[in-house]
């Protein structure tokens, strides 16, 4: 999401590095440039004005720290008022009430809501341990309460039906009697989409907020809609005591401008970015390691989150043991490291938080690697076990009738085998472990070691 504007603010920043002090002068043109960049990424005008002065207050006489060069200094100016902007920690749900603790959804058509609800209700079940019960109020859209029906049944949580002859409020205080009954910790409500501000929409949502006193209020919004957001998130935060924010649709090519502006414009906090369509494409917020990312500083403290969360712990083991007794790192355990990799999102997905990959991650994302994984899959799938437990008896006939059954070229094979040495010997470098070791391991690289610290980066 942040491609663009890291690239424009790398820019910017690098007149700056290079300079012996931060003096008024270079203070301004880098501003002037900053200012630029925030705009075209659709960060609201009056977020930006607010946003530059405050950098350029901090920045006029401070001290450069005799560790950091100015660039350097200006940076961590720059990164800490952009947390400030986006809020301070992350603030997570709260649902420390008499369960069942009920969540209220709101939001534009098509921002994200249903989708929300389902990701929200996986997240708090697999983190949190909780007993979810989801139900839709949507009674405009017949399509709506089945959707919620298919994604609750997906993700498995309980779904209590309701159809589109019965009023919201009635819904949502049966769905909350019925939670109460069944002992379950969290109750979320799914309302109706409004196309536009809608009064009528607007009036039966504060009348729902009423009837069931929700203890979070979550505004759903749509991060590609740009400029709009602002005016968006601003009439539902008038209408309604919203408590946090869901940004979705950060994966897509949205200028980021919704995620800087939106906490400054209502004083909410963002608590959750949807990263993707799947139900588990739900990232906790975080201001800290979002202003790395954009940064251009990566943001490797949700990827090895992630990796944990979705790396196959078992097999892990299985393989470090494997490779710390001495035994290589064969095919099969390839073609394991390449499904994890396309469980977190694919490569593109992962480089992007990585320190200075930003561009890489483009690329990779241009050239679309999946493709490239699929037929790696393909490849290692036409060989015998024999041939992925030792590719080195691969001979010329054998590597004719594997590229035959893969539909592939013996340019591709051989490209496969050589990737396959290459990761075969930083696996015994690293005694094993895999990826979430590897990225340890580039944490551990990191100036003043990301990796190894609390969320904060360079404060
Ligand atoms: N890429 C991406 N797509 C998303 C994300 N969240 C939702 N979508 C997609 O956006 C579309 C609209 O999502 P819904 O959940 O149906 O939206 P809604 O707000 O419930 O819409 P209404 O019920 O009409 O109000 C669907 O195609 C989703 O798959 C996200 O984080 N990333």
């Amino acid at each position: 999401m942040f491609d663009n504007l890291t690239e424009r603010l790398s820019k910017s920043l690098r007149t700056i590095t290079g300079k012996a002090r931060l003096t008024d002068d270079n203070i301004k043109d880098t501003l002037r440039e900053v200012r630029k960049a925030l705009l075209e990424a659709d960060v609201a005008l009056a977020v930006v004005k607010t946003f530059v002065e405050r950098v350029r207050k901090r920045a006029v006489g401070v001290e450069v720290a005799r560790s950091l060069n100015p660039g350097q200094q200006f940076l961590k100016i720059v990164q800490a008022e952009l947390v400030e902007l986006m809020g301070q920690a992350n603030e997570s749900l709260n649902l420390a009430q008499q369960p069942p603790a009920v969540v209220l959804m709101a939001g534009l058509q098509g921002a994200g809501k249903t989708t929300s609800v389902a990701k929200l209700s996986r997240f708090l079940k697999e983190r949190q341990k909780k007993k979810v019960l989801v139900v839709s109020a949507d009674i405009y859209r017949p399509a709506a309460i089945k959707q919620l029906e298919t994604l609750a049944t997906e993700v498995g949580v309980e779904f209590f039906p309701s159809s589109s002859d019965q009023k919201p409020i009635d819904i949502a205080q049966a769905a909350i009697a019925h939670a109460k009954k069944q002992f379950c910790d969290v109750v979320i409500v799914d309302t109706a989409g409004r196309l536009h501000i809608d009064d009528a929409l607007m009036d039966e949502i504060k009348g729902l907020h009423k009837a069931i006193n929700p203890i979070e209020t979550l505004f759903v919004i749509d991060a590609m809609i740009g400029q709009d957001a602002v005016n968006t998130a601003q009439a539902f935060n008038e209408a309604l005591p919203l408590t946090g924010i869901i940004l979705t649709k950060a994966d897509g090519d949205a200028r980021g401008g919704a995620a800087l502006s939106v906490r400054e414009v209502t004083g909410k906090p963002i608590k959750f970015l949807g990263v993707g369509e799947k139900v588990d494409a739900l990232e906790p917020f975080h201001p800290d390691r979002i202003a790395s990312r954009i940064l251009g500083m990566g943001d490797l403290m949700s990827l090895i989150e992630q990796a944990e969360q979705t790396i196959d712990k078992a097999k892990a083991e299985k393989l470090m043991n494997k490779v710390s007794k001495g035994k290589g790192f064969d095919l099969e355990d390839l073609r394991d490291q390449l499904q994890q990799m396309q469980n977190m999102g694919g490569l593109g997905s992962m480089l992007e938080k990585m320190p200075g990959m930003g561009n890489v991650a483009q690329m990779a994302q241009q050239a679309d690697m999946s493709k490239q994984f699929k037929q790696m899959d393909a490849i290692i799938s036409s060989m015998t076990p024999q041939e992925r437990r030792d590719p080195d008896i691969l001979s010329g006939s054998r590597k004719r009738r594997i590229t035959m059954g893969s539909g592939t070229q013996i340019q591709d094979l051989n490209r496969l085998l050589k990737q396959h040495k290459q990761m075969s010997k930083m696996m015994k470098k690293m005694k094993g472990g895999g990826m979430t070791k590897m990225m340890r391991g580039l944490g551990g690289m990191m100036p003043g070691g990301m990796g190894g610290l609390p969320p904060g980066g360079m404060r």
